[in-house]
């Protein structure tokens, strides 16, 4: 067909395997991924967002800390002589964030495009250096910046019928904040949001529905834990050891979680259906657990946001666990745009807000953010397969 687009021959920079695995391969869909990263740039642009760039090495110390363990186990670090311990860049939020504490004026909106880099160990298949291209809003009406940024998305993505799906750190960390329990076990959780395995196992512990484990009753159930330890091998001196004996005991004191706090959370962590059924669900929890309230009603501006820019609430997806697996820097709404015919995929697209991150770069000052990005090598992809041209959403 004349004027069709070329189709991306299989290449070693692939969606889903965009890195390069095979040294000697060519990257025969680079050009085209840039172009696109490229054209939804200037898209965002046209809405308004500054472009911006930064480097690809990031100082590691500061930065690494705050996407959580998930991402940081996986950012390659090196060593630079002058400026130490250096990271190749795992996203651009994190920079862009720095950037605007640092010299933004408000509101602000930044568009930008460029290969980030994470090590796949546990999906080999999938790439470890891929292109994104984000839009990032620094906006103090929070519910119009959330429904700004899914439905541009949603516009850009609308040809590529992907699946969105929404959630809301904020109403589960509420939840959390919420329980009647020690500050350290709500700590405990609040870490684990990330881990819902290790979330699930705590509440079950907390709640007495699975048993402590047999070597910590038996390290608590010693007159002296240090009894017979043996050498002193390890980093810690005996004084922190004893401490954390310690803390294991007050722990082991504290009175079990209410069986009805365990429920009341479980069916709050299932709400999966469409949003407006999601929000009577939630409504109804809130009617025992009363410390989500106000999430549940900042998610329900947020509706009447997204309505008023067209999105089609009434079909849009919320699952409450979505986005646990991801930045741990989200504290409200997340949201992915995942492709149906490839479960083998990533998100094509994902974002979400994360206020609480730009406090902890703002030395001092904080205001609410948002932001999402694509990835134009998966786009590359269904572009050829559907054999789309290049051109990007109105
Ligand atoms: N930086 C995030 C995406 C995002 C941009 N803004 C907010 N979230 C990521 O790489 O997954």
């Amino acid at each position: 067909m004349e004027g069709a687009p070329q189709p991306v021959r299989d290449s070693a920079w692939r969606s889903g395997g965009e890195g390069a695995r095979d040294p000697g391969a060519v990257f025969v869909s680079l050009p085209l991924i840039r172009a696109k990263a490229e054209a939804l740039k200037a898209r965002f642009a046209a809405s308004g967002a500054a472009p911006v760039d930064c480097a690809v090495l990031q100082p590691a110390e500061i930065l690494l800390d705050l996407y959580g363990e998930d991402v940081r186990t996986r950012a390659f670090v090196t060593t630079d002589p002058v400026r130490g311990e250096v990271v190749l860049r795992p996203d651009f939020t994190v920079p862009v964030v720095q950037m605007h504490m640092a010299e933004g004026a408000e509101p602000a909106r930044y568009t930008y495009a460029g290969e980030v880099f994470r090590r796949q160990e546990a999906h080999p298949e999938r790439a470890s250096e891929y292109f994104q291209v984000g839009y990032e809003v620094f906006d103090r009406n929070g519910a119009a910046a959330d429904a700004e940024v899914f439905a541009l998305f949603a516009e850009v993505l609308e040809p590529y019928g992907l699946r969105p799906v929404t959630g809301d750190i904020g109403i589960l960390t509420a939840a959390v904040q919420g329980l009647d329990t020690s500050a350290a076990r709500r700590a405990a959780l609040m870490r684990h949001i990330w881990r819902p395995r290790r979330f699930r196992a705590l509440l079950d512990r907390y709640s007495g529905r699975a048993p402590m484990p047999a070597s910590r009753a038996a390290l608590l159930a010693a007159s002296d834990p240090m009894a017979g330890a043996g050498p002193m091998i390890g980093l810690r001196s005996e004084a922190e050891i004893r401490q954390r004996v310690e803390l294991l005991r007050l722990d082991a004191e504290e009175p079990t979680l209410s069986a009805e706090q365990v429920t009341l959370i479980d069916a709050l962590m299932r709400v999966s259906e469409a949003c407006p059924y999601a929000l009577e669900r939630m409504r109804d929890i809130a009617v025992d657990m009363p410390a989500i309230a106000p999430a549940v009603e900042a998610y329900d501006a947020r509706c009447e946001a997204l309505a008023a820019r067209g999105v089609d609430v009434a079909r849009l997806a919320f699952d409450a666990g979505y986005g646990r697996s991801s930045m741990e820097y989200y504290d409200g709404f997340v949201f992915g745009f995942i492709c149906p015919q490839r479960p083998d995929w990533p998100p094509v697209a994902t974002g979400g807000r994360y206020d609480a991150l730009t406090r902890q770069l703002g030395q001092g000052r904080e205001i609410p953010a948002v932001g999402a990005v694509i990835r134009p090598g998966l786009l590359v992809e269904l572009d050829a397969r559907d054999g789309r041209g290049p051109e990007v959403g109105a």
